[in-house]
């Protein structure tokens, strides 16, 4: 088994999204972790969830980087062990220094609730390990700060190390530098998305596509009986 711990900020509102895909679906002890616990100690994967975590004020994540929890988060990530950021998430590890790079306001300054294609760029990864490289998946994507940016000295880094992990296929929505959907650290253990594979984890839902993200990772650490 595999112990998930879901991040819960005032704001956040994917937490309960995805729990129902650790706990409900794939039968993994999960525990939402309040952003003031200071003792994560007994999970093996952080989950940062999508919302509007303190309202979005400042910039998206800004707030939530400084919460109690994230110094554990820190720690939990330099021990090499595994951590998602999804959507607000993804905000939030740009923020904390854990990933490279920023998301800034999207290109055509409205909130976007779309469905979008994305190509898996690496499969090497536990994460993505599950998918077929170069495989054209569909997420959903909410987000009204989803567009990647980095200086140009880091996304020439990033893109030598390998460290793009999706990237929006054919219609790029956001503006995001290379199409940049997710990227993961140099170590490939810290993943951050836009994209909601939470929410195409059910194919009562209409789409599954997500789930093997999830499925992928617990089967590569040898929790999936
Ligand atoms: N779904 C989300 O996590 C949204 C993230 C953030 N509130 C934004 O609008 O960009």
């Amino acid at each position: 088994m595999t112990k998930f711990g879901i991040l819960v900020f005032p704001g956040s509102n994917c937490d309960r999204d995805v729990a129902y895909v650790t706990r409900d679906i794939l039968k993994q002890p999960t525990r939402m972790v309040w952003h003031q616990d200071t003792d994560i100690s007994d999970l093996d994967v952080i989950i940062i969830p999508g919302g509007f975590s303190y309202g979005d004020y400042l910039r998206c994540g800004a707030i939530a980087r400084f919460s109690p929890v994230m110094q554990q988060v820190m720690q939990h990530a330099q021990k090499g062990k595994f951590v998602i950021g999804i959507c607000n998430g993804f905000q939030v590890l740009t923020e904390a220094k854990l990933l490279p790079g920023a998301l800034v306001r999207n290109r055509d300054l409205h909130f976007i609730c779309d469905r979008s294609p994305l190509k898996v760029e690496r499969t090497d990864l536990p994460w993505t390990q599950a998918y077929t490289k170069g495989e054209i998946i569909t997420l959903p994507i909410a987000h009204g700060e989803g567009r990647y940016h980095a200086d140009a000295a880091t996304l020439a880094e990033i893109e030598d190390n390998n460290q793009v992990v999706f990237r929006y296929e054919g219609e790029n929505p956001n503006g995001s530098l290379n199409n940049i959907a997710a990227v993961c650290n140099y170590t490939g253990n810290v993943l951050g998305m836009m994209p909601h594979p939470e929410r195409a984890s059910d194919a009562m839902l209409g789409s599954s596509d997500g789930l093997k993200l999830f499925s992928g990772l617990l089967d590569k650490i040898g929790a999936l009986v």
